[in-house]
């Protein structure tokens, strides 16, 4: 396949020789592909409730820049009304409990962010209402749904109010530690969160306890089904990362069945930063009359992420280049994502051998090990991760400045999976900070999907090309140099 493919040295896509004789192959974009259907709610869970606490939310763990800096940066983005992060409320007008005030202050967070000013006042309304909202990746959604589950649960009673459902046990048990967090002056009045994802001990047959359920929805249909968790007491269904939830079919299935437990007046929420455009008419009926705020495609993606591409020769130079691009670059942390789990086999292999400490999560590991694996990645242990689309959606890990798709990502039908490339490069540049998603194409199918989903979120990727090393060192190093700057000019400022 590399054969076909005439060098070139023009940076824009469009001068690519063997561009535009196929550009009108029809491209259709589902949600999930099928690793992603594969790997999936797997796996034992070694601990429960909120022990392993992650520094979600915190800002307790290395960051690259210090986190007054990273203030000062969020504090410019928050005054532009263009920017997501932008909003004209405080946390003090939703009425909030105060304990829920004190906490969010303890974290460092100043003012909402938009999706969170947008969000908050319609999911805090009475009597409840449905809703979904749909808002750039890492602009704190999270945030927006704990608020009105903690805002609402009783906490007289240690019966479950609120299921959170998430796609895998990174994000659930991730969004556990959130709520604990963001839960923390509760705790005293006896908030209790419950980790819902597989764990043997679930099998004693004891009850769920604890207003707040944050699981996969494997586990969470499992302890229903039980009568383990009660439904009674439940008047609040939360799916993260709802078109990809509701569009597989294994986990849609599941999520159906549990929202059929539940009270019919429960107050159904759905979050995620893709809804498109053949998932919303289920998701119209499976949350209906929601209340609604969702994005123009144009939008969607995180201006603060610079999207390259590697533009390699076939599959070997693939591994060569990303080895050479490594040993070039320092990069505090990042994930590559790749399709096989084989193929996360050879880099390890190959990385390792070069000296790097790298991580490796798919979904053939069982639970307690991937936990480890993610715990290692997480405290920085291991800097780079490589994984399949397992972790593709919600994690929020703030080291992560990169974000390789070694392969471009493709829906079960070969299709360009503009989905998944979103979610994945929005791993980094989280909440303002600024991240570098570089993708390797190396023959002409890679290279169109990556192309088509560029033409999809109207973006210009700039490409770098292998042939001339030193031309993608000074490229990386300005890129990186430039996300540095930005932080003396802001401190002078302030
Ligand atoms: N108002 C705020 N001020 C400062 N930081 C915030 C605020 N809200 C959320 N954050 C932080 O922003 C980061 C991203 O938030 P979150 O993980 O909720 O993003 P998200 O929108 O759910 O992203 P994704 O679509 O990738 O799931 C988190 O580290 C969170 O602590």
């Amino acid at each position: 396949m590399a054969d076909s493919k005439a060098p070139s040295t023009d940076p824009k896509p469009a001068s690519k020789s063997w561009a535009d004789d196929d550009d009108d192959t029809p491209i259709t974009a589902t949600a999930a592909t099928s690793e992603a259907k594969k790997e999936t709610d797997e796996g034992t869970l070694a601990k429960a409730q909120t022990d392993g606490a992650t520094s979600w939310m915190n800002g307790s763990h290395g960051l690259d820049e210090p986190e007054f800096d990273v203030n000062v940066k969020l504090a410019d983005l928050q005054e532009d009304p263009n920017n997501p992060l932008f909003s004209v409320k405080a946390f003090e007008d939703l009425n909030l409990k105060e304990e829920l005030l004190q906490a969010i202050s303890t974290m460092g967070f100043r003012k909402p962010s938009k999706i969170q000013e947008r969000a908050l006042p319609l999911l805090l309304k009475n009597p409840p209402q449905n809703f979904v909202g749909q808002s750039q990746s890492g602009t704190g959604k999270t945030a927006a749904f704990l608020l009105n589950i903690l805002q609402r649960v009783n906490l007289d009673s240690t019966s479950p109010q609120a299921i959170v459902l998430a796609p895998t046990r990174e994000l659930a048990k991730q969004i556990a530690n959130g709520c604990a967090v963001m839960g923390t002056m509760l705790q005293d009045q006896g908030l209790k969160i419950f980790q819902a994802v597989p764990d043997p001990s679930h099998r004693g047959g004891k009850s769920v306890e604890g207003q707040v359920v944050v699981g996969t929805p494997g586990t969470v249909m499992d302890l229903l089904r039980r009568k383990q968790l009660s439904a009674r007491d439940v008047k609040i269904l939360t799916i993260d990362e709802a078109d990809n939830m509701l569009d597989l079919q294994g986990m849609g299935d599941q999520c159906r069945r549990i929202k059929n437990a539940l009270s019919q007046n429960t107050q159904i929420v759905l979050f995620s930063a893709t809804f498109p455009q053949q998932v919303l008419d289920f998701v119209a009926v499976f949350a209906p009359k929601a209340n609604t705020i969702t994005l123009q495609v144009e939008e969607l993606t995180v201006k603060g992420i610079k999207q390259l591409y590697l533009d390699c020769q076939n599959d070997e130079e693939k591994y060569t280049s990303l080895v050479k691009f490594y040993n070039l670059m320092t990069i505090a942390s990042s994930i590559i994502f790749v399709k096989e789990r084989v193929t996360a086999a050879e880099i390890e292999r190959r990385m390792t051998a070069e000296g790097h400490t790298v991580a490796q999560l798919t979904g053939a590991l069982e639970g307690a090990e991937r936990d480890a694996v993610f715990e290692r990645f997480r405290n920085g242990t291991a800097k780079v991760l490589i994984a399949t689309n397992v972790l593709s959606r919600g994690i929020d890990v703030r080291t992560v400045t990169m974000v390789v798709n070694y392969d471009i990502p493709e829906t079960v039908d070969g299709m360009p999976d503009f989905e998944t490339y979103l979610h994945r490069i929005g791993r980094t540049g989280r909440f303002g900070r600024t991240g570098v998603a570089l993708s390797f194409v190396h023959d002409r199918k890679s290279w169109q999907g990556l192309m088509a989903i560029c033409k999809h979120f109207q973006v210009e990727p700039t490409r770098l090309d292998t042939k001339d090393w030193e031309h993608v060192e000074t490229m990386l190093k300005g890129v990186m140099r430039n996300s540095r700057n930005a932080v003396p000019e802001i401190e002078m400022d302030a």
